[in-house]
């Protein structure tokens, strides 16, 4: 319906067949980022922002109590039912990010307390996790033997791959076949925006200009990913006789399915998509929070070196750090509070879906309107508590000697559709930055300092920058 319903939120006018995409491509561009954007949409017309893109009912969600109501509200749980959703997993909704109600809830629930039992158990992650890093370590050094200059932005993902992938499927896949599965993510994380594309908004489009409205390539990349997972999985099933493996949840996954016979939610293409979406939820995602505790690391050297002073004190500089020294590891732990929240700031939560006709702030949101979440309201802006929010400030998690976590600072959502992988982001971000400040020290580029401008992708990363890295 292209109405605008009664009590709907305010927000720009609504233009026969294209709604608000104009004005809100318009305002896009000339601020820079979406988020930007319907920000200050938000400062015209509230909190709670109306618009129509497209035939889709569209809110964006800005400030906190808002939010937080949004969390709250399983009504508002759902995610988007439509041409995205479906496209990704050949033409069924599949996977834990973009399916809802009983099946997503079944699903999650099932996953999760695998990977609890396997792969998030604290002394399995450590290992994984420790071991990884001291290969970036002996790379690292390395490296800087024959040139200090180091691509910050460009060096970690191809570890941080390695491990996600291995924790989540507890498969073990050769470097080429790494390769082959990086560069596929990062064409994903470049071309595929979260908060949708022309195609999602007119369908239409993908049957006259499937490359130009995006169709193409968002299939393709999706494809790929899933295509490498199948052929993965199959080699995976050879492997692993009766004997359950330390790590992943293919394997309890695949006995669930026999053990099903066919029947419920549980089926091997709907374990390949979760596989596809814990992979595109966790990789960008990690690769950009260590891209800007780095960028901000260099920016503020004054951090940088109290970070080092309690790595020192705390564990000294000969022994290899673990995720054991992290509960001491206090202003490391600031540091990366307060870039996940100088990252997230500048993002959207994933877009969900009205299941039924609901309000969020008094006004009526109906059936399968589709809600983004704005961060930079809750995370980047006064008016949700923080002081100077674009300063880099790691101490303002810290009251009474003691990390303190406000309210407020919920980065990786909250409730039903919280992060799948929070557990695993924080202790490789944190092993990954404490283990390299124990061991390096990282400075600007004469010449060429980093500077905060952001890209959007499917999460924000910061521009590539350089640093010049020494050993301590
Ligand atoms: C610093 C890193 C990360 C950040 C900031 C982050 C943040 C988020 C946010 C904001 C959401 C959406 C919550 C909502 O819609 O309300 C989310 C969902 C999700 N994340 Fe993460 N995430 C990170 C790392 C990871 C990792 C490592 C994994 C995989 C192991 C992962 C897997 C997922 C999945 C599967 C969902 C969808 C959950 C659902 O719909 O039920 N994320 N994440």
């Amino acid at each position: 319906d292209t109405r605008k319903p009664r009590n709907f939120p305010p927000g720009p006018k609504w233009f026969p067949i294209i709604g608000c995409a104009w004005q809100l491509r318009k305002l896009h561009k000339e601020k820079g980022s979406l988020a930007k954007a319907t920000q200050e949409l938000a400062t015209k017309y509230g909190s709670v922002v109306g618009a129509r893109i497209g035939r889709e009912r569209t809110v964006f969600v800005c400030g906190l109590d808002v939010l937080k109501e949004m969390f709250r509200k399983d009504e508002l749980n759902g995610r988007p039912h439509d041409i995205m959703s479906t496209s990704r997993t050949l033409g069924k909704r599949r996977g834990m990010g973009y399916t809802d109600a009983k099946f997503h809830l079944e699903q999650k629930k099932f996953v999760m307390g695998q990977l609890k039992r396997t792969s998030f158990r604290k002394k399995v992650m450590a290992h994984v996790l420790e071991q990884r890093v001291s290969v970036i370590i002996d790379e690292l050094e390395k490296k800087v033997q024959s040139d200090s200059v180091i691509c910050m932005t460009s060096f970690f993902p191809i570890h941080i791959l390695n491990t996600l992938y291995f924790l989540l499927t507890g498969d073990k896949c050769s470097s080429q076949e790494m390769e082959e599965l990086f560069d596929i993510m990062e064409d994903f994380a470049k071309n595929i925006p979260l908060t949708g594309t022309m195609f999602g908004h007119f369908p239409f489009l993908r049957h006259i200009c499937p490359d130009y409205c995006g169709y193409n390539i968002y299939v393709n990349i999706h494809q790929r990913i899933l295509e490498f997972v199948s052929k993965r999985v199959q080699v995976l099933k050879k492997a692993c006789d009766s004997a359950t493996p330390d790590c992943g949840f293919v394997h309890p996954y695949l006995m669930m399915v026999n053990s099903f016979e066919g029947n419920g939610t549980f089926s091997e293409d709907q374990m390949v998509a979760t596989c596809l979406d814990l992979l595109i939820g966790g990789f960008d995602t990690s690769c950009n929070a260590v891209g800007f505790v780095f960028l901000y690391l260099i920016l503020y050297p004054d951090v940088q070196r109290k970070a080092q002073e309690e790595i020192d004190r705390v564990v000294g500089r000969q022994s290899p750090l673990t995720l054991n020294d992290r509960a001491r590891l206090q202003y490391v732990e600031c540091v990366i509070l307060e870039s996940i929240r100088l990252f997230v700031g500048r993002a959207f939560l994933i877009p969900r879906r009205a299941l039924t006709d609901a309000t969020l702030n008094g006004y009526f949101i109906p059936k399968d309107t589709v809600i983004h979440g704005n961060c930079r309201l809750t995370l980047l802006d006064e008016c949700a508590g923080w002081k100077d929010p674009k300063t880099f400030y790691p101490e303002r998690f810290i009251k009474n000697g003691r990390i303190s976590i406000p309210d407020n600072f919920t980065p990786f959502g909250w409730g039903r559709r919280r992060c799948a992988g929070e557990i695993l982001a924080r202790a490789n971000v944190f092993l990954i930055v404490a283990s390299l400040l124990q061991t390096f020290n990282f400075k600007p580029v004469p010449g060429c300092p980093p500077v905060v401008d952001v890209v959007e992708g499917f999460t924000p990363s910061v521009k590539p920058f350089k640093a010049s890295i020494t050993l301590r």
